[in-house]
């Protein structure tokens, strides 16, 4: 299968949510049918917990063996553990608190006064350990079944922002970001070639302040300068679009059924 970009464009970000929601059930469900067990990558932002709390209202949630399922994320804000703009903290409010997962499949990053303290580098290293204990054979990081990112407005998905050295990684998994243009500025992500070892990489925007990120990223912007554009999955490379935020996408883009 290509990894061309396919593109999903929703009447607005509520739909949009519980779309995708519905999609991850039905991807969790069927990876553990065939293996026995699933692999998801979690994102921070508004519409990564929007799609959480859909997911927690939706009925079919019940189909997903919870405690059979691996929970990543794709980055982190680095701040004390239980702090309310922790990325993790959020997806436990949203939906990880009411679901019966196993605490010992729930991937956490570390937080700074964890017992790396503010050693950003040092945690993010151990993110990376703890990835490639996890790891299939040859592998550096697990093959997940689906890694979500949200959008930023610059193009920035999970702590890759443009021109930082971050996004320029090309060895490491996992690496510490300081400096961040959106707040908190030191951070722990996964690095474009950790994320482009999922099988499906789905990347969300919604609103139209996503509208120039996505129409940049989706008309073969190079990575560094547009993260978006570097996020692929093996499989499949999925953006799942509110209408405003595919309101600039080139009409050769643009999927024949919402033209
Ligand atoms: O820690 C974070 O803030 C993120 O993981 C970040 O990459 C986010 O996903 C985007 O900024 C989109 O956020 P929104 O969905 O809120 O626009």
């Amino acid at each position: 299968m290509s990894n061309a970009p396919q593109l999903v464009v929703h009447r607005d970000k509520d739909l949009m949510a519980q779309a995708a929601a519905a999609r991850l059930i039905t991807k969790i469900v069927d990876a553990q049918s065939s293996r026995g067990t699933a692999s998801i990558v979690l994102t921070g932002g508004r519409n990564g917990n929007g799609l959480l709390a859909a997911l927690a209202a939706a009925p079919a949630r019940d189909a997903v063996d919870w405690s059979r399922l691996d929970l990543w994320w794709g980055d982190e804000r680095f701040l004390p553990e239980g702090d309310p703009d922790r990325n993790v903290t959020q997806a436990r409010e949203a939906l990880l608190d009411s679901v019966p997962l196993d605490p010992k499949r729930v991937h956490a990053m570390p937080a700074s006064d964890g017992e790396y303290g503010s050693d950003v580098e040092a945690a993010a290293e151990a993110y990376a350990e703890e990835l490639a204990r996890s790891a299939e054979l040859h592998g550096v990081v697990p093959a997940f079944d689906i890694l979500m990112l949200g959008v930023g407005p610059d193009t920035h998905v999970a702590s890759l922002f443009p021109e930082l050295p971050a996004v320029r990684e090309e060895v490491r998994t996992v690496v510490g970001v300081r400096g961040a243009p959106k707040p908190p500025p030191t951070r722990v992500t996964l690095t474009l070639p950790a994320i482009r070892a999922a099988k499906e990489v789905w990347l969300l925007a919604a609103g139209e302040d996503k509208a120039q990120a996505a129409a940049i990223a989706l008309s073969g912007a190079g990575e560094i300068q547009a993260p978006a554009a570097g996020a692929r999955g093996t499989a499949r490379t999925l953006w799942l679009l509110d209408q405003p935020a595919a309101s600039q996408l080139p009409r050769a883009l643009y999927p024949p059924a919402t033209a």
